[in-house]
């Protein structure tokens, strides 16, 4: 959180791009606006546990922190994107009740957020949990305002991320290299490469509008930059940063 100004000052912007910042309260609401945000992002979780150590506040503290910072991202007509944490499982708790995330996803949705992002923070979650916590969401929040956010400690973001646009899901996050995961998850992975993502989209027909010969080459700048491994498998299957 401390250098998050730092980075959003530091961007080459590139038009028609979204550059969302995580703010969790008003200080970071503050600071994001003044080095330039024009999206910010509110994360809640569905477990009372992670909520306490990822932001330091139980789930209806958090909620009224989040109020107040998409109150004032309304009146500056800043859009806010909301995540709930633990969609799928737990660090501490372990299962996670759909009923648990469906409520903190209503939550997020009636104050004010335009969309929805459904964490398996620990990547943990399966097809078969997907269907039941993805069910449970959308008797009480449209789909239309819903995406997926999947890790792959499993090794299931990919099949989770089929059943989600198989249930009408068409938004769905991904970091290039697989890079990304949570200080408060220990032992997870990184998001889900959005290499792997476009290849499976791109050999469904599906029409994604991204190049994924020049997400590879992001993905080994960021490698190297970073000197680490890229999680991605279509990366790994053309030779790339081995
Ligand atoms: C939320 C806080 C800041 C509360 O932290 P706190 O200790 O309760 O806050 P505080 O208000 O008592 O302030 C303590 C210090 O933090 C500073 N502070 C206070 N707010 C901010 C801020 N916004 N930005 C920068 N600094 C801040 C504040 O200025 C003060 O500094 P000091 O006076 O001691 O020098 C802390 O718990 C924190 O940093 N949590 C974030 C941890 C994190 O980065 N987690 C990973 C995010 S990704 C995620 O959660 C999951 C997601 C989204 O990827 C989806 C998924 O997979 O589930």
């Amino acid at each position: 959180m401390a250098d998050h100004t730092d980075v959003l000052r530091g961007l080459h912007r590139a038009p028609r791009v979204q550059y969302p910042v995580l703010t969790p309260n008003m200080q970071g609401f503050q600071d994001a606006v003044a080095a330039g945000a024009t999206e910010v992002a509110v994360f809640g979780s569905a477990s009372e546990t992670f909520s306490k150590k990822n932001i330091n506040c139980s789930i209806d503290e958090s909620m009224l922190r989040f109020e107040e910072v998409i109150n004032a991202a309304k009146e500056q007509h800043i859009p806010v994107r909301g995540y709930v944490s633990c969609a799928l499982g737990c660090p501490h708790e372990g299962h996670v009740e759909p009923s648990e995330v469906a409520k903190v996803a209503t939550r997020l949705y009636e104050m004010g957020c335009y969309e929805i992002s459904l964490g398996d923070t620990i990547g943990a979650g399966t097809p078969g949990s997907m269907v039941k916590m993805l069910q449970s969401v959308m008797k009480e929040v449209p789909v239309s305002a819903l995406a997926v956010h999947c890790h792959d400690t499993y090794g299931q973001a990919l099949p989770n991320i089929l059943t989600a646009l198989q249930m009408g899901v068409s938004v769905v996050d991904a970091a290039v290299a697989g890079l990304g995961g949570c200080p408060y998850a220990p032992g997870s992975s990184g998001n889900v490469s959005t290499e792997d993502v476009l290849y499976m989209l791109h050999g469904m027909g599906v029409e994604t509008g991204v190049n994924l010969a020049q997400v590879i080459e992001a993905g080994d700048f960021i490698c190297s930059a970073l000197c680490r491994r890229t999680n991605s498998k279509v990366a790994q299957a053309q030779g790339r940063s081995l």
